[in-house]
């Protein structure tokens, strides 16, 4: 009897289809790491994904395996840990090996323009980039910002002050969103633009879209990650990316435009995109260390704003909404404002002396890691402890859980800025592999100093003027697709002028 060819070539597409999705799941069970059983294709994302979110996620895991444990982020194997130890051999004294970030769906969805920014660049590549980025950085030039983050700190004040006096509650997110992007804008490319009072300014309201995410996007990351060889013509083709092809190509011109006006009508400006086109170069980068091309400096602009837009901007918005429960933590903050400020302008200077208002932040900073996620990946095959990894396995750091985990904080989930300050009852020295709001290592948060700054300036000169009243919804939940902590619901506050 005849076979029909259709039939062996279902056949043999069935039994390739099979090899495809058993391949990758061996890994754990060869070197005896528990972890969840896999799905096929989706590994153990769809729980992540799924209506439980990341963080009870990976409580659920940490309970049932422990500190370190293997899962499958689609068809890639990743170690979780919330092991100290093993966090430190990863992100510190082994570095070296564990440089990269893990390419979430092998970067696949990551637009194009954006492949050599320093958040997703690789290997040398981002080693390159960090050495000429870092001095844009340092403690003098963070310091030479601070006059520029202060007017756009005290135009934030006046604002709100407004709001205050006219009894009208305000969207948080928009405004220290807004206030975020005014803060990238001055201080990165000495644009003065006041998104805080004109909302639908261009550079906020891209700035805003960056990080709205539709539903359909997670089917679409879904779809990537389980079959990247099929998605990613696709994706290449119909020009689908992690962030919308309309706010790339503003900031993209935006950027160019600039660099185009520096060139001919040569300043003496002194910012952090001056300080990156110092360093290019028409050459291919390679062979010349120390040059950037220009793609690469619109790759590093664009990427400031996306790093900065969310980060400062929801740490506010979730300090904020503790205050208007924490009465009493508030008019801490607001004392110290006034006894070190008073009515002077506030410079880098006097904001290192508000260490209660700092040890908020830093509480603020453990219950809402705005990355709640953070990955490495080694880039050769490399022995963890006892574990021999192959080349581009991912280590998992689910930081928002490290910093609610009992083991390491007491009372986690309450509010309580005096467990950061010495002498204080609450206050217990606490291991900093437990606490990495900014990463930790060599691959640590580059903007940290600017983030800091920008959040007190902004606390000095919104208590400085008002005083928060409520803040809705009454109860928060909170979402972490994408691995970046948002509210579910919008966080609206209301404030009342200060006497
Ligand atoms: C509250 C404020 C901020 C927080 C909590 C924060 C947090 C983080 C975290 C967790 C990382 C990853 C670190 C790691 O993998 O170890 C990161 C990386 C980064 N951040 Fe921030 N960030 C903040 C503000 C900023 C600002 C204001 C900028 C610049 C304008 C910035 C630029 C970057 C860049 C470029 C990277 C990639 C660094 C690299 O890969 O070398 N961040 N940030």
């Amino acid at each position: 009897m005849d076979i029909p060819i259709w039939l062996i070539l279902a056949l043999l597409c069935i039994i390739l289809l099979y090899i495809y999705s058993q391949h990758p799941y061996k890994l754990w069970k060869a070197l005896q790491v528990k972890g969840p059983e896999p799905k096929i294709f989706f590994g153990n994302i769809h729980e992540i994904f799924g209506p439980c979110g990341g963080k009870e996620t990976f409580a659920k895991w940490q309970s049932r395996f422990g500190r370190v444990y293997g899962i499958y982020y689609f068809r890639e194997p990743a170690l979780v840990v919330t092991e100290p130890d093993w966090i430190k051999q990863v992100f510190i004294k082994d570095y070296n090996n564990f440089r990269d970030r893990m390419a979430f769906e092998n970067n696949i969805l990551l637009n194009p323009e954006l492949n050599t920014a320093l958040f997703f660049a690789r290997g040398d590549d981002w080693k390159r980039v960090r050495a000429i980025m870092s001095p844009s950085f340092s403690i003098a030039k963070i310091k030479g910002m601070s006059e520029t983050v202060n007017r756009c700190a005290q135009r934030l004040g006046e604002h709100l002050l407004k709001f205050a006096e006219d009894g009208v509650p305000w969207q948080a997110k928009r405004m220290l969103g807004a206030y975020a992007i005014d803060v990238i804008t001055s201080s990165g490319f000495s644009i003065d633009v006041d998104s805080i009072s004109n909302p639908d300014e261009p550079f906020s309201s891209h700035g805003r879209s960056l990080f709205v995410f539709k539903e359909s996007f997670k089917i679409i990351t879904f779809l990537a990650s389980a079959f990247p060889v099929v998605m990613s013509p696709i994706s290449k083709m119909l020009r689908i990316w992690t962030f919308r092809n309309d706010d790339m190509e503003f900031f993209e011109r935006s950027i160019k435009l600039l660099m185009r006006q520096r060139k001919t009508d040569k300043s003496d400006i002194y910012d952090i995109l001056q300080n990156l086109m110092e360093a290019e170069s028409e050459e291919s980068p390679e062979g010349c260390k120390s040059k950037l091309t220009s793609d690469e400096i619109v790759a590093q602009g664009i990427m400031l704003f996306i790093a900065g837009y969310e980060t400062a901007s929801s740490t506010l918005q979730f300090l904020l909404y503790e205050l208007a429960t924490r009465k009493d933590v508030m008019k801490k903050i607001t004392d110290e404002i006034d006894d070190v400020i008073g009515d002077q302008e506030p410079t880098y200077e006097l904001c290192q002396n508000l260490k209660y208002t700092e040890a908020a932040i830093n509480e603020t900073l453990r219950m809402y890691p705005p990355l709640s996620v953070l990955t490495r990946e080694c880039s050769k095959p490399t022995k963890l402890f006892h574990l021999n990894l192959p080349s581009k396995t991912a280590v998992i750091i689910p930081v928002y859980n490290l910093q609610r985990d009992p083991e390491f904080w007491k009372n986690p989930n309450e509010f309580n800025p005096e467990r950061f300050i010495e002498g204080s009852p609450s206050y217990r020295p606490y291991n900093p592999l437990t606490f990495m709001p900014f990463g930790i290592g060599p691959r640590l948060c580059i903007g940290m100093l600017l983030g800091l700054l920008e959040m007190k300036l902004a606390l000095a000169h919104i208590f400085k003027r008002v005083s928060i009243t409520k803040a809705t919804p009454d109860i928060l939940l909170l979402n972490d697709f994408t691995m970046v902590l948002q509210p579910s619901t919008p966080i609206k506050v209301y404030c009342t002028p200060r006497i």
